[in-house]
């Protein structure tokens, strides 16, 4: 039995659940994985010199044992996400550190303290098997998969499940993640695949668009209301093209931050209005490594009102982290919210707290998104009403490459990667509702 054959089975419009369930599995599968006994191979170098072209390898490795209430699943598709490229550059940390604490909490999942890790938090793909206690999902299912993984035996975790003391990322702080031809997820991570996308297409938002949509959406993170002014850094990257979208949706005003005159025309292409290139502008909020520049904070500040007519941010959709966090704080209204999920370019932030303080501003950290938070998340992609923000799709050999393209920031919205899917396009069932979105699903296409 080889992957090829559940391929086969998952091509043929004639296979039944029974098919899939009587299908034998491998006793391997190709993975993309990084090795623990490489973790110190970039030690000394910059982070931009770390290159995940170097870390990132393509395994066979052996099918992890099923437990209950998961599944296995045959991943057509997945995304590279900015947490594999962290895994990849061993920064902050080794991964290896978060298998080996799970690997101790119990005999199930010691499975995961291995001395290789499968990394990805996406995928798309079909149920093949589901473990004792599973009922609502079956093999031969269509999904995607949230990146959640949590035990809930505390009570921490029962009003908003990411509270649960062992929440973990599934193939960032767990094994057996979606970039490869098989994966293991709890069966609370799987959502049914949005009818109307490709494999590709649906594997790309999972991850990002359940981050934003707490971040930005959802009370537990800055509730953005009709009207709001919405700061956005990185507005046509991973995250920033769903808060993008998220802004416009809800009937407020996002003030996109991008780094060149194309991501601005994307921008614009998804219906927004108010566009700082902050390359063209030339912005430098730190005049060395330990002093920034208030006059930039101001300057920026007074961009801002000229794009708003004269109002400031009611919320900063913050992730870049130490490069901007001072000016995020001083350009947001009184008694407005910073709400943030990142520190891409260094996690010691510094603001001038005068200014939060005096002026009732508020601080949110905000992390993924709960079981069903990611549900509503996906369910607005199922529905149409957001997008995936698909722009390149690389082959699962070509996974290095991918996060290099990301981790040097040379992408554009989400970068998409073939496991099982032989080629892109496959896998759409609603071809009408398709049509009517089609300008949409393809506006980051091949730019
Ligand atoms: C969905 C996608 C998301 C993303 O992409 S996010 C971006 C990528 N992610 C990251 O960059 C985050 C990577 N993770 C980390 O850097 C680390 O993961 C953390 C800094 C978040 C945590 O570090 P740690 O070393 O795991 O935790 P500690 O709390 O510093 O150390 C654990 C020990 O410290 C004890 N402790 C915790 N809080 C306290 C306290 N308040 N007072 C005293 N001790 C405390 C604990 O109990 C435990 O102890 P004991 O080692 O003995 O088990
Ligand atoms: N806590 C959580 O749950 C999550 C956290 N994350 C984290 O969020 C971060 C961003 O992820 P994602 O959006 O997918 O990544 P992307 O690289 O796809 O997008 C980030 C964008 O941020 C902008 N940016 C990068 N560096 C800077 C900087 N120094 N100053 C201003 N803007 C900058 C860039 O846009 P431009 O150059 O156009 O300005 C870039 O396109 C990562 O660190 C990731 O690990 C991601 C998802 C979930």
């Amino acid at each position: 039995m080889t992957v090829k054959d559940i391929l086969d089975a998952i091509q043929s419009p004639d296979s039944t659940p029974d098919d899939f369930a009587a299908l034998p599995l491998p006793e391997s599968y190709r993975a993309i994985t990084v090795h623990k006994d490489e973790t110190e191979m970039f030690a000394g170098l910059e982070t931009r010199d770390k290159d995940p072209r170097k870390s990132i390898h393509l395994d066979d490795v052996p099918l992890p044992e099923l437990g209950p209430g998961e599944a296995l699943v045959a991943v057509m598709a997945s995304s590279v996400n900015y947490n594999s490229v962290w895994t990849s550059i061993f920064e902050p940390l080794s991964t290896f550190g978060f298998l080996e604490r799970y690997g101790r909490t119990s005999e199930l999942a010691k499975r995961h303290d291995l001395p290789y890790h499968i990394i990805g938090s996406d995928l798309a793909g079909v149920v093949l098997r589901t473990g004792p206690g599973v009922n609502s999902w079956k093999p031969g299912d269509e999904v995607v998969a949230h990146c959640l993984s949590v035990e809930l035996e505390s009570s921490d975790g029962h009003n908003d499940t990411m509270l649960d003391p062992e929440q973990r990322i599934w193939g960032f702080e767990t094994n057996f993640g979606g970039l490869a031809e098989i994966a293991l997820v709890k069966s609370n991570q799987l959502m049914p695949k949005p009818d109307h996308l490709s494999w590709e297409e649906a594997a790309s938002p999972g991850l990002v668009n359940s981050t934003a949509y707490r971040q930005l959406v959802s009370r537990n993170g800055a509730g953005m209301k009709q009207g709001d002014n919405v700061l956005i850094w990185g507005a046509s990257g991973g995250l920033g093209s769903y808060a993008t979208q998220f802004a416009l949706a809800g009937g407020a005003n996002p003030i996109c931050v991008v780094s060149s005159p194309q991501k601005a025309d994307i921008c614009r292409a998804m219906g927004a209005e108010a566009v700082i290139d902050r390359n063209a502008e030339g912005y430098k909020f730190w005049k060395n490594e330990h002093e920034q520049d208030p006059r930039e904070w101001k300057r920026f500040g007074k961009r801002i009102r000229e794009l708003t007519g004269g109002e400031d941010v009611d919320i900063v959709f913050e992730h870049p982290g130490r490069e901007t966090f001072g000016a995020s704080v001083y350009v947001t209204r009184k008694g407005g919210t910073i709400v943030t999920c990142a520190s891409t370019s260094g996690y010691n932030h510094e603001y001038d707290n005068r200014y939060l303080w005096m002026s009732l501003k508020r601080i949110i950290g905000s992390h993924f998104a709960n079981y069903r938070e990611a549900w509503e998340a996906n369910r607005l992609i199922a529905k149409g009403k957001i997008h995936p923000t698909l722009s390149k799709v690389y082959s699962l050999e070509e996974t290095g490459q991918a996060a290099f393209d990301v981790h040097r920031n040379l992408h554009q919205g989400k970068v998409g990667v073939l496991c099982l899917a032989p080629e892109e396009g496959l896998g759409v069932r609603d071809e009408e509702m398709r049509a009517k979105h089609i300008d949409a699903i393809n506006r980051f296409r091949n730019i």
